[in-house]
Order: structure tokens, then C-alpha cells, then sequence
């Protein structure tokens, strides 16, 4: 089942295009939207909410039309703008009860459901202080609580995580994964980080100046490499933090493995099968403890980077239609 659907989606504005023939089909989950300041992001967000149109092509989300059925798309969409849009003078209960109004739920269902999706967003305390006085994050948790309020089957989330300290950005992805999980909402989030989509995402689409690059499940965009990972220690209390990791080095190199120290980390080339075997036995037999042993995983960013190096060289990229997500 797709939740979105797009095909051959372009944008021309009089001096950009900011998307060019874009075609990928999304499924349940939580989703990443990732590309560069200025990659199409945000166009494609406000195409699929209906508010702006298209210059070619066509797109569904939740089986509707955003060429024709705007208003009803955004009746069970949600939508988190990234810029700042919120009126300093009002609490956070006022605004985002507004909002449930604007989207039809009566008066006490509408004050119901905001002091709800308010407790959910870790606001519940604040919630009747001016807007005005918030911090940036309780700024980011009130456009996400009116993003919310209105439930949803879907929501697009446009770089909620912008302006945060590190803190508060994993208070955000946090917030952000449980609404897929706990509330079974699919979700759409754009982001220019990569690394901390990774974290969250079911699956990843990947734009850059408007074309696809990739689209795939976060599995399979970290996908396991031939490399173990091994961190060592010592049982005796050994200032030299790197003794361990250089001893076992040595002997697995005279083993004839091939080994490259990182950090206090060794990267072992998984040649054989009996990689992981020998590594424990020979990090016994010099009676070394292994606190760490593990495939290394691909991490989104290098098959980014090598796309990103492939399309600007004119180099083969996957083309055609894409698919992301659960089936
Ligand atoms: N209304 C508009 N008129 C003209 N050009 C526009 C308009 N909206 C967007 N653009 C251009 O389209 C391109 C894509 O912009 P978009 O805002 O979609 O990118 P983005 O990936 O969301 O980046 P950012 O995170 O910086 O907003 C940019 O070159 C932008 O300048």
C-alpha cells in the first residue's frame, strides 16, 4: 500500500527547477526526506498538501488527488512548517485549540484533543504561557502539536529538528518515532542531516536539485560491510588505552589478517569465515577482554556521498521508479 505516490513530478520556477520528473512511491511508516538546503524539499511537501501546483507530472497521497483534492488531503494531513509561524501573544492551548477548530472538530472535542497532543509533546505545563516567552524547542513542540491535533492518518514534518541544540534534537526524533509507533501515523520529515534520520526512519528518499537520488529502507541503505569492528581491553589496569588495541593487532596482522586501527577501535577485513573465531580465540590467548565486537554498518551518509559523486560526474544512478517501505 502506498501512502504517497508520485510520477514524473516536476517544478519549474521562472528561474529554478526545483523538482525535475520525481518518481517514488512511499509506504507506512516513518519516512526521511532528505536533500540539501535547497533540494526541493519543501515544494514537494507543499505539491503533495495541494497548495501549490505542479508543473508536470502527478502525485497521489492517501489515494487522493493533490491536483484536485487539496482540501481533502489536508483534512487528514498534518503539517509542520518549517518556518516560524506562531503568534507571540497567544498560550499554546489558545493556538493549537484554533487550529483544531479550523479543522472542523467542535469546541470540546477541539480543547480535548489539545490538552492530549500537548501532554504528548511534553508541553502540558507551559501550555497557557505566551508563545512569545517559548525557547525554540517548546516553539518546535507547539507547530508539532498543531500538527497533530487534528489526528491525522498522516503528517509532513518540514525540518522539525532545525535550530535545536543536541539536546533537544534527540527530544525531537524521539517525539517524531513515536508518533509512527505509538500512534500508528505515517510520517514525512525532511531534514538536511542525514545521520539523524538514520535513527528514526523506516525508510529514506534521498533528493538532490529536485531529481531522486535513492529511495530504500534504512536496512538497506545500512546494510552490514565486510569489516569487524573490535574494541579490546586490557585486565589489567593499563594506562596505555591503546596497548590492547595494538597488541591484537599485531597478532591478528601475523595472522595474516588485514587490520587498521581507528581511534581505540581495530577494523578487520572480514576475509574469512573464521574471521570472528580467530578473533576470539587470539583475543584469549593474550587475555585481552573484547568489549566490542560487530559488522561495521554502511551509514547513510557514504552511499549519499557516492551518489551525490556519481550523478555530478554523469556517473550511473539508479533511475526508473523507486518504491520505499513496508509492503
Ligand atoms: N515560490 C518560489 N519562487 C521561486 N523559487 C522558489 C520558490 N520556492 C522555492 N523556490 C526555489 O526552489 C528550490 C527548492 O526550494 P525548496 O524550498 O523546496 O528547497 P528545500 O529542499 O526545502 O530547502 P530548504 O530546506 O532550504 O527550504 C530553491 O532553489 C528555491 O530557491
Amino acid at each position: 500500500m502506498s501512502v504517497i505516490s508520485i510520477h514524473g513530478l516536476t517544478k519549474r520556477f521562472p528561474s529554478v527547477t526545483a523538482l525535475d520528473q520525481l518518481t517514488v512511491d512511499v509506504g507506512p511508516g516513518v519516512t526521511g526526506l532528505v536533500g540539501a538546503n535547497g533540494a526541493g524539499k519543501s515544494t514537494l511537501i507543499k505539491i503533495l498538501l495541494g497548495l501549490q501546483p505542479a508543473t508536470a507530472g502527478d502525485a497521489t497521497v492517501l489515494d487522493l488527488d493533490v491536483a484536485t483534492q487539496g482540501p481533502a488531503i489536508r483534512d487528514r494531513v498534518g503539517y509542520m512548517p518549517e518556518h516560524d509561524c506562531l503568534p507571540p501573544d497567544m498560550s499554546a492551548t489558545e493556538f493549537v485549540v484554533h487550529m483544531a477548530r479550523m479543522s472542523g472538530l467542535p469546541a470540546a472535542s477541539a480543547r480535548e484533543r489539545t490538552a492530549d497532543t500537548l501532554r504528548h509533546v511534553g508541553l502540558y505545563e507551559e501550555r497557557y504561557r505566551p508563545i512569545g516567552g517559548y525557547s525554540t524547542g517548546m516553539r518546535q513542540r507547539v507547530k508539532l502539536a498543531q500538527a497533530l491535533v487534528h489526528d491525522p492518518r498522516l503528517v509532513f514534518l518540514d525540518e522539525p529538528t532545525n535550530g535545536l541544540d543536541p539536546a533537544g534534537r534527540d527530544d525531537m526524533l524521539g517525539l517524531i518515532r513515536r508518533i509512527g509507533t505509538d500512534f500508528q501515523i505515517s510520517v514525512l520529515v525532511t531534514s538536511h542531516l542525514l545521520g539523524e534520520l538514520e535513527r528514526i526512519c523506516d525508510q529514506v528518499v534521498i533528493i538532490d536539485g529536485g531529481k531522486l537520488l535513492r529511495a530504500s529502507s534504512t536496512a538497506d541503505f545500512t546494510r552490514a560491510t565486510q569489516v569487524l569492528v573490535v574494541e579490546a581491553v586490557s585486565f589489567e589496569s593499563d594506562p596505555n588505552l591503546t596497548a590492547a588495541r595494538d597488541r591484537l593487532g599485531q597478532a591478528l596482522a601475523d595472522r595474516g589478517f588485514r587490520v587498521v586501527p581507528d581511534g581505540r577501535l581495530l577494523m578487520i577485513d572480514i576475509a574469512r569465515e573464521e574471521t570472528f573465531d580467530v578473533v576470539r580465540d587470539t583475543a584469549a590467548e593474550l587475555d585481552l577482554g573484547l568489549v566490542r565486537m560487530e559488522q561495521r554498518r554502511h551509514r547513510i551518509e557514504e552511499i549519499f556521498r557516492d551518489d551525490a559523486a556519481a550523478h555530478q560526474t554523469g556517473g550511473q544512478v539508479e533511475g526508473g521508479a523507486h518504491r520505499v517501505g513496508t509492503p
